[in-house]
């Protein structure tokens, strides 16, 4: 291997290292914060369930009146009262049952549920034929939740069903970090826009979609700032006015060693280069850096353009923008955002569970000849319930990141042969 590529490992933890939380935190209605990153504790102030109540449609009862009962010896006690969900019995006397129905209150006096299928209703008498344990079919107070406790902690990433726990104890809003201001652009003359005619030469620029759309599904705002041309002078144009309002700065393109790929020395005149060129395929141009803050901001720009009145350098944000710079490869660009993008973003928003679930799985297919550097490959579950490989591995193969499930990540100079079992990262844990 080429000396000087940073391993895998290495360059994430180095990334990792640079994501500070963003400061910024609002209360949004608990409807709207799926996806958003939790900026306290969120702990309950009320038992789960809030009182102890029937898990079945039945009989509530004292368990002591039906000790000994059977199909054969049944039970017969008065129904004195019946108590539907959302409403409060009276307190059951002793040789008395209450009809109760699913997810209503256990009265005071009772302490277990008969189910209605082991009982027969004879007027207003019932016969009871099971004898009820101390607790049986009784939800107790707490049991989910008890009062106080943490139920989610700070930087949980809300999912559904965090939103729903949060909405089961009653709370109408939760404390969420900010949303990440993410720019982006493309360097590339080749590069055409959907819907143009394509020039000979010219191709059309797919990682604008790819990356604006992951950027959005992380939950950015997306400045789009389209695509600048292959000069030193326009890239550092973009990086300038990029960086004034957004947290993050992410290109695609320009990263290699031609004379037309501008977007390092950009970026070390413009701010540092902190991490380039990394030990995996595909990927290996990938660099971090930050970009210093001071100059107008795109929107400004943008504005001052319209009018043709020059406007007032706006108030920037102090310090520096972060800057991940991904290849052109369209292959290599989605694959390096879903590995150091992503978990970076999660991290400037406090989560600090980044790391995706990787599973075991067997490789259908022989890797005879892999490479020095690590290799994530495009894979995926064949009916065999084993893995099969996309026949072409180039990283300019986007057709191969949509007929794939997730990446082999193959360690360096790692031979796989068919039945091994390989490490693979489902496009599941890596998207959204
Ligand atoms: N002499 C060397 N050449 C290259 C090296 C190297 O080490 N030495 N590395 C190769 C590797 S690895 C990669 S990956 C690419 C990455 O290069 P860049 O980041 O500079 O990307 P470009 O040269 O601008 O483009 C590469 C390729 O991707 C296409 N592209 C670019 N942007 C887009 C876009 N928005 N949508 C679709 N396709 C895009 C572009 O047309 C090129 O074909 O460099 C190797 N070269
Ligand atoms: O390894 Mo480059 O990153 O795709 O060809």
């Amino acid at each position: 291997m080429k000396p000087g590529l940073l391993p895998f490992d290495d360059a994430l933890a180095a990334l990792l290292a640079q994501a500070e939380t963003i400061s910024g935190v609002e209360r949004i209605d608990t409807l709207h914060a799926a996806g958003r990153v939790l900026a306290e504790d969120i702990r309950s102030a009320l038992d789960v369930p809030p009182m102890d109540n029937t898990q079945m449609d039945g009989y509530a009862l004292r368990s002591a009146d039906v000790a000994g009962a059977g199909p054969e010896r049944p039970v017969r006690l008065r129904v004195a009262q019946r108590i539907p969900a959302g409403h409060v019995g009276e307190p059951l006397a002793a040789g008395a049952a209450a009809r109760i129905f699913t997810g209503a209150m256990i009265p005071e006096g009772a302490d277990a549920v008969v189910m209605q299928e082991d009982t027969r209703a004879e007027g207003d008498e019932v016969l009871v034929m099971h004898a009820a344990q101390p607790g049986e079919w009784v939800r107790r107070a707490g049991e989910d939740i008890r009062a106080d406790s943490v139920i989610l902690p700070a930087g949980t990433r809300l999912t559904p069903q965090a939103v729903g726990l949060a909405a089961s104890v009653g709370l109408a809003q939760l404390p969420v970090r900010r949303r990440i201001r993410a720019a982006c652009f493309f360097t590339g003359d080749e590069l055409a826009r959907p819907g143009e005619p394509l020039a000979p030469g010219a191709i059309y620029d797919s990682n604008r979609y790819v990356l604006v759309s992951l950027l959005r599904g992380l939950g950015c705002e997306v400045s789009d700032l389209g695509n600048v041309p292959d000069s030193l002078d326009a890239t550092r144009e973009a990086l300038r006015s990029a960086a004034v309002d957004n947290d993050l700065i992410v290109t695609s393109g320009g990263m290699s060693v031609g004379e037309e790929d501008h977007v390092r020395a950009a970026l070390q005149a413009e701010g540092e280069l902190t991490m380039w060129q990394i030990a995996i395929k595909p990927g290996k141009p990938l660099a971090h850096g930050r970009v210093r803050r001071g100059g107008m901001s795109a929107a400004a720009l943008a504005a001052s353009a319209l009018s043709g009145i020059p406007m007032a350098v706006p108030a920037a944000l102090p310090g520096e923008a972060q800057f991940v710079g991904l290849p052109g490869n369209p292959v290599s660009a989605f694959v390096t955002f879903l590995l150091f993008v992503r978990p970076f973003l999660l991290r400037l928003s406090g989560v600090q569970d980044v790391m995706p679930q990787a599973m075991p799985m067997a490789a259908d297919f022989d890797w005879p000849k892999p490479d020095r550097r690590r290799e994530f490959l495009r894979a995926r579950i064949a009916d065999s319930g084993r893995l099969e490989l996309f026949r072409n591995q180039g990283s300019a193969v986007l057709t191969s990141t949509v007929w794939a499930d997730g990446l082999v990540d193959n360690p360096p100079g790692h031979a796989i042969r068919r039945g091994d079992m390989v490490r693979f990262l489902p496009f599941a844990a890596l998207l959204g």
